[in-house]
Parts: structure tokens; C-alpha cells; sequence
């Protein structure tokens, strides 16, 4: 999952885009990048690394402009090379940049278009550099010398005609503005906002981010979601112009966003996560004392961060005392979203640490919001009885996790998923548990939604191998496999290529 962002002001953007992608950062932790436009010229900074890492005094300095784009990347197609770090670039047609999250589901099949028919070439394994290329050609073969927003929101149409799968996007045009859309499913989410501008009575700002929180961190006031299908550009002198380009539109945000990715404090498609967590919690609570409550549970600890609200709504449902029995080193990241499963191993017990006295002699039962490949829930049950646990019961906020993830999260193969082929009481075994509950599907998709009934499906095809944009067969499920296993990962991260496009202030 990725964290984009966007701003159109009238006033230097930098500061703000940086910002925002700090806020962003849970999304993606593997690279960022910035691009600005001053002076009728891009001016960009991107690398491997975080937010903080990533761009220095000099590198801020350079980025000067009224206008700019921002990533965060959590690599979910090519390498995790820099070389594939976002935003990505063309010269042609008036020079465009473009952030990404998401994945294509017909990455293959473009990268064909647009070598032979568009003539244009793709220089890393990035699905996002092919979407650039084929919003470029789009564009290409509509405008003449200036472009209207109409033309703009004509690509945008041939664009979605063409690309599969999901997409939010944000673009600069140089000479005309900045353009963001949303596939038709909606499945990974945008937000819009405004501000007023100061030095300009009656001129507004506008910014949109993949998560409202980045709204908040910079001042600007959420306005609405871009809805699934829909364009919206705003011109460099900050007209905003929107106009559904999908003949299908449908929403179908990922429900994944409200287990695991996105802040509690962010407002995804009208719904809290913050909420749908707590919720979520409240229904597992009532699963538990439904078909627990033989057991004899003396405290409920959670598996820090994410689960924690939906933890303490565990404890309050079921009236048992709620321990934050696990301290998180706050100086490591999270450990899903880390390229590599070696990597992802080593980080569970550097990141977390029991307090011994919360768990000696006690039945305690343990809290995540998944349980993904199984390698945080097996190693936390271990320390829990190395801290003297008598019992370790476990719950997960979702169900079983047990296909592929074709949309923009990684788990690409169902090999990789503890609960692939498994039933819940061997899913137990593996991890070490006394006893596994997981949350129903029905449950999650009712916390979700309780504050927005107009979502007819959410994309949940992690759980129940229905996927959305109906071009998933065993076929492509083998072809993703063979690309992006453990194995492939480890050897393709190890490339370490130069960009070959616009400067990139070193
Ligand atoms: O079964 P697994 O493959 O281990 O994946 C699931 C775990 O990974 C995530 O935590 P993460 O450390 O990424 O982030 P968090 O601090 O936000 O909980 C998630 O919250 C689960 O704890
Ligand atoms: N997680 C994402 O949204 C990834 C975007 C894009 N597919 C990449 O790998 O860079
Ligand atoms: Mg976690």
C-alpha cells in the first residue's frame, strides 16, 4: 500500500507535501519521492529510505513551487530497487510526473501496448511507469498545443478503458495542472481537500492524499472522496474541475485499509477506521463469549499498534482487564509492509518485548487485526510463554487470510499465508496457540460498513478469493506467484540501478 499526495497552492508546497508523507508513512516505508514544479520545470528528490531519511535541508531547498506531488512506497510490483521509487517521469506530452498506489492486474498486457503501439519505452518492472506511460499516450493523441481539462478527463477515460485493476493516482501536467483519479472500483482510497489561500482573497488550495489524515496534518479541510471512476484536475491557477470518467463505477473500497493500513484516524469512503475497529472489536467479543465461555481468560493483551483499539473493545465486551503486556520499540517500523521475509522475521523481537509481569501464571488472551504469513502471531506467542503465560489463547480481527492479494498489498502468493489450505484448528497448532478464534467474514464487513451502508462490497478477496475486477484466474494467480515469491523478492531487491529519467538531486 502506498501514500500519495498532491497540492495545488500559491505558495511554496514542499513543506506540506513532506509533511504529509510523514503522516503517510505507514503506507509505505521503502521509499519516497517528491516532485515540484517551478519555473515551467520539475524539480525532483526520491530514494530508498523513509520520509525523514529521504530528503535533507538541500534536497527541501530545491524542491521550490506552488504545485507538487509526493509517494511513499510499499513495493508491490517490479523491484524495490530506487530506481523504482515513485514519482515516476516522461518529457512527453508536456512533461508529466506521476504517484501511484495500487496494482494492475494487466500490467503485462500494457507494458505490450505500450511498447508497440505507442512506441514508447518502459525503463524499470514498475506497473506505475507503464500507467504513466499510458496516460501519456492518451493524452498524446487528444490535445494539441494547450489542453483543456476536458481532454484531460478524455485520457483519463481511455485510461481506465485500458487498465485493470487498482489505481489511485496523482499527476502534474507541466504548463497545466494536477490531475488525480480513482479506478472504477475505488479500491484504493483518495480524499480531496481546501483551504483558503491567504495571500489570494477568494483563491483556494486544493490537496488530495490517500488518507484524510494527511488533510489534517497540513491545514487543509476534507472536502469529500474522489469517488470510485472519478477524475479531478485543478489548474495551476486552481480551478478545480471533476467529471466521472468510468462507464461502471462501483464501490468496492478494501476492507484491508480498515483492518491494517490506513491510521485510525483517518475517514476512508464516509467510514471511521477508528470506528470499524472498534467495532470489529465488539463483535469479536461477542464471538468469544458465544463459543469461549468454558474458558478461563484472566487478561486481554493486544499486539501492538494496530490492534490495540480493537483490543481494549475485546476487554470492555468481555469485562476483563485490557494490558498493554508488549512495548513496541517506536523506532521500528511495521514489520508486514518490510520487503523480504528474512527481514520481516528478524523484526518481530526487535520490535516488540514482553513485560514478564503481565503474563506470569496468567491465561492471557492475545489480539491482532490478522494474521497474515503467521510470523508476528507465532514468535508473540512464544515470548508470551517464555514470559510465563499458562495459557495463550489468540484472536484475529479478520478471518483467515487465505488468497492472494492482487490490488496493491503483498501477498502474492498463497503459499506465503499460514492459513492457505488450513483449517483454524491446525492454523493453532502452527502458530503454538491453546486456542484460535478468528472474526467471520459477515462481522468484519458489517463493522465496516456500519457507518456507510451505501458500500454495496467491499474488495475482500483475502478472505473469500472473489476478486472485484473479475480478470483473476489461477493463471494469473501463478504468474504473480512466480514474479513476486520470497525468493524472487530477495534477489530482485538486490538490484540496485540508477534512475535514468528527470535529475534527481543526489
Ligand atoms: O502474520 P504476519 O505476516 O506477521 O502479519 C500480520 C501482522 O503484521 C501487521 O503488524 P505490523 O508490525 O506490520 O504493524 P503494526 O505495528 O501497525 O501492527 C499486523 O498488524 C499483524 O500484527
Ligand atoms: N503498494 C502500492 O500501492 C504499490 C504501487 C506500485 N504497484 C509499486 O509497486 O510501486
Ligand atoms: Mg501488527
Amino acid at each position: 500500500m502506498c501514500g500519495i499526495v498532491g497540492i495545488v497552492g500559491s505558495q511554496a508546497v514542499n513543506q506540506s507535501i513532506y509533511d504529509a508523507l510523514t503522516v503517510l508513512q505507514h503506507r509505505g516505508q521503502d521509499a519516497a519521492g517528491i516532485v515540484t514544479i517551478t519555473k515551467g520545470m520539475f524539480k525532483q528528490r526520491k530514494a530508498n529510505g523513509l520520509v525523514k531519511d529521504v530528503f535533507e535541508a538541500r534536497h527541501m531547498q530545491r524542491l521550490q513551487g506552488n504545485v507538487g506531488i509526493g509517494h511513499v512506497r510499499y513495493p508491490t510490483a517490479g523491484s524495490s530497487s530506487a530506481a523504482e521509487a515513485q514519482p515516476f517521469y516522461v518529457n512527453s506530452p508536456f512533461g508529466l510526473t506521476l504517484a501511484h498506489n495500487g496494482n494492475l492486474t494487466n500490467a503485462q498486457e500494457l507494458r505490450e501496448f505500450v511498447a508497440k503501439t505507442a512506441r514508447r519505452h518502459i525503463n524499470t518492472t514498475s506497473d506505475s511507469e507503464v500507467l504513466l506511460n499510458l496516460l501519456a499516450h492518451e493524452l498524446d493523441k487528444l490535445v494539441l498545443e494547450q489542453c483543456t481539462e476536458k481532454q484531460i478527463f478524455a485520457a483519463v477515460k481511455a485510461v481506465n478503458s485500458k487498465a485493470r485493476g487498482a489505481y489511485a493516482v496523482v499527476a502534474l501536467v507541466i504548463g497545466q495542472g494536477m490531475l488525480a483519479f480513482r479506478d472504477a472500483n475505488g479500491i484504493r482510497p483518495l480524499v480531496l481537500g481546501q483551504r483558503d489561500c491567504e495571500a489570494v482573497p477568494g483563491r483556494k488550495e486544493y490537496m488530495v492524499a490517500s488518507e484524510s489524515v494527511a488533510l489534517d496534518a497540513v491545514g487543509f479541510k476534507f472536502v469529500r472522496d474522489v469517488a470510485p471512476g472519478e477524475a479531478v484536475f485543478i489548474s495551476l491557477d486552481g480551478q478545480l474541475f471533476t467529471e466521472q470518467c468510468s462507464e461502471k463505477p462501483r464501490y468496492n473500497p478494501c476492507i484491508f485499509e480498515y483492518v491494517y493500513f490506513a491510521r485510525p484516524d483517518s475517514v476512508i469512503d464516509k467510514v471511521s477506521v477508528y470506528g470499524a475497529r472498534v467495532n470489529m472489536g465488539t463483535r469479536l467479543g461477542e464471538k468469544i463469549q458465544r463459543e469461549w465461555s468454558d474458558l478461563e481468560i484472566d487478561v486481554v493483551i493486544p499486539i501492538p499498534e494496530t490492534s490495540c483499539d480493537i483490543a481494549l473493545q475485546i476487554a470492555l465486551q468481555l469485562e476483563l482487564p485490557y494490558r498493554q503486556g508488549f512495548v513496541k520499540n517506536r523506532y521500528i517500523g511495521r514489520t508486514f509492509i518490510m520487503p523480504g521475509q528474512s527481514q520481516r522475521r528478524k523484526s518481530v523481537r526487535r520490535k516488540l518485548n514482553a513485560i514478564d509481569v503481565e503474563f506470569k501464571g496468567k491465561n492471557v488472551l492475545l489480539v491482532d487485526d490478522s494474521i497474515v504469513r503467521g510470523t508476528t502471531s507465532e514468535q508473540i506467542i512464544e515470548m508470551a510463554r517464555e514470559a510465563g503465560a499458562k495459557k495463550v489463547y489468540f484472536a484475529s480481527a479478520s478471518p483467515e487470510i487465505r488468497f492472494p492479494n492482487v490490488y496493491g498489498i503483498d501477498m502474492p502468493s498463497a503459499n506465503e499465508l499460514i492459513a492457505h489450505g488450513r483449517d483454524v484448528e491446525e492454523i493453532g497448532t502452527l502458530i503454538g496457540a491453546d486456542g484460535l478464534i478468528y472474526q467471520d467474514l459477515e462481522d468484519l464487513i458489517e463493522a465496516c460498513r456500519a457507518s456507510n451502508p451505501d458500500i454495496q462490497d467491499f474488495e475482500t478477496s483475502v478472505f473469500n478469493g472473489k476478486y472485484v475486477t473479475q480478470d483473476i484466474d489461477q493463471s494469473y494467480l501463478d504468474y504473480l506467484e512466480s514474479l513476486r515469491n520470497n525468493d524472487a523478492q530477495e534477489i530482485s531487491g538486490q538490484e540496485e540501478v540508477t534512475n535514468l529519467e528527470i535529475h534527481n538531486e543526489g
